[in-house]
């Protein structure tokens, strides 16, 4: 048996209870930065909260934090039972294994574990910013030794045929929120109309402008050469507000008419001097409209969408890599992918409502696009490889499949219903089974 002065005894206690407490702060760093909201610590960072902005820095790297913040607290727990022991076999002989297990194991569970861990999670970001500084010290001394420990685990778990990809196993945040989402699906927990807006305004940094663009064929636009008279009945048979003005060739745009310019221009010239009705005879387009706002057709549309709201403006013209027209967008065609078709006073819907067929099929316009048509039917027809419906049994076909043909993929039954020229314009489809 070994024997301690009581100066020693004393000594050891005091070591043991000091190896606790590092035990106790580690444990609560541990769970404080990683349960801290990042959000939340950028926000109090960005108001001058200099313990926020330490935490964000020493969690960026949370391998080596958690591996710097593990080694320190098994140093100080190993070494504190160590110490432990030794004091209790001093003072009570062979039991003293025992008696230093138990009663180091009610210390640390408590005071070093569920205590610091209780109190760091009821105000995570508080606690992760009062620990910062210190914490990002332990990380710097021990990193070399993590490293290693890094490399070691790796080493052993390639021998066992596992091999870490640090990054595969990263769920982007994103994808763990479309998840959720889809995980609704099932379960009926997220409402049909909810998941496609939130999966609608998720997808705007996927997607981009061309997909949803109006085709070049379909904009009105006007002459600027043309008669003052015919441009006015032009803008007034119009449903639409701006109207872009071409000169020569439709693709040659100069300008973009307001229909409100264009009237208090009008206005200006009927009732200004020497006026009369006659005077819209004096109307010039050029003077009344304004410059065209053009965008390149590879744009997402969460960029465009925050392009039009920071420039105040709602229409672009769309353009290729050689800057020809290709078609346009305005915010309101970006909105809808989030909420849905948007009419006005004046507005046709786009988007006729769906109706099957006694026999569950429904017939259904070629060029709709696969995103409208699986919110309209919440199918899950892929639209990565086309964009609107013909599109798909195209690319699906190899060929430009003849009116009557049949097809059967992705567990739908399509049927050319029409098609013009070489373009399907109408698809009977019935989901299979
Ligand atoms: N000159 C145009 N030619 C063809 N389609 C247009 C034209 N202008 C807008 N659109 C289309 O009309 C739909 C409604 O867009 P938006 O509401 O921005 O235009 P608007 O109704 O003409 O104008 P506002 O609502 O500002 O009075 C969109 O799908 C857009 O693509
Ligand atoms: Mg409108």
């Amino acid at each position: 048996m070994q024997t301690m002065t009581s100066g020693a005894i004393w000594g050891t206690a005091a070591a043991i209870l000091f190896l606790l407490a590092l035990s106790a702060f580690f444990s609560g760093s541990e769970t404080a930065l990683t349960a801290a909201s990042r959000g939340k610590l950028r926000s109090q960072a960005d108001k001058g909260n200099l313990g926020a902005r330490r935490a964000l820095a020493v969690t960026d790297d949370s391998e080596r934090l958690i591996g710097s913040v593990l080694l320190g607290n098994n140093i100080v727990n190993i070494l504190a039972a160590s110490l432990a022991t030794a004091l209790f076999t001093a003072l009570f002989g062979e039991g003293g294994v025992a008696i230093a297990t138990l009663v180091m194991t009610a210390l640390v569970l408590i005071f070093a574990e569920v205590m610091p861990k209780t109190y760091a999670i009821s105000n995570p970001e508080a606690a992760a910013s009062r620990v910062a500084p210190v914490i990002a010290l332990v990380v710097r001394a021990f990193a070399p030794i993590v490293s290693v420990v890094r490399a070691l685990v790796r080493a052993v778990l390639r021998v066992f045929g596992v091999d870490i990809d640090a990054d595969a196993a990263i769920m982007s945040a994103r994808d763990e929120i479309v998840g959720v989402i889809t995980q609704g699906h099932t379960e009926g927990g997220v409402q049909k109309e909810d998941r496609d807006r939130l999966l609608g305004a998720l997808d705007l940094g996927d997607r981009f402008v061309e997909e949803i663009m109006l085709h070049r064929s379909g904009i009105e636009m006007v002459d600027v050469d043309a008669a003052p008279a015919e441009i006015l009945d032009q803008c007034l048979a119009s449903r639409h507000t701006r109207l872009p003005v071409y000169e020569g060739e439709p693709e040659n745009i100069i300008g973009l008419i307001h229909s409100k310019d264009m009237l208090r221009t009008i206005d200006r010239l009927v009732r200004g001097e020497g006026g009369g009705v006659e005077a819209i005879a004096k109307f010039d387009v050029r003077e009344a409209m304004m410059e065209p706002y053009f965008v390149p057709e590879t744009t997402t549309l969460d960029d465009q969408m925050r392009e039009f709201l920071k420039r105040h403006t709602h229409f672009a013209l769309v353009v290729d890599e050689y800057g020809a027209l290709q078609g346009l967008i305005t915010l309101e065609d970006i909105l809808e992918e989030i909420v849905g078709e948007i009419t006005d006073e004046f507005d046709q819907p786009d988007d006729p409502i769906l109706t099957p067929d006694a026999d569950g099929s429904y017939l259904i316009d070629g060029a709709m696009t696969i995103r409208d048509l699986n919110r309209a039917t919440d199918w899950g027809l892929p639209d990565d490889e086309a964009n609107t419906v013909a599109g798909l049994v195209i690319h699906e076909a190899q060929a430009i499949p003849t009116k009557g043909q049949v097809f059967s993929f992705h567990g739908f039954r399509f049927e050319v219903a029409a098609r013009e020229a070489h373009r399907i314009t109408q698809l009977r489809i019935r989901p299979l089974g």
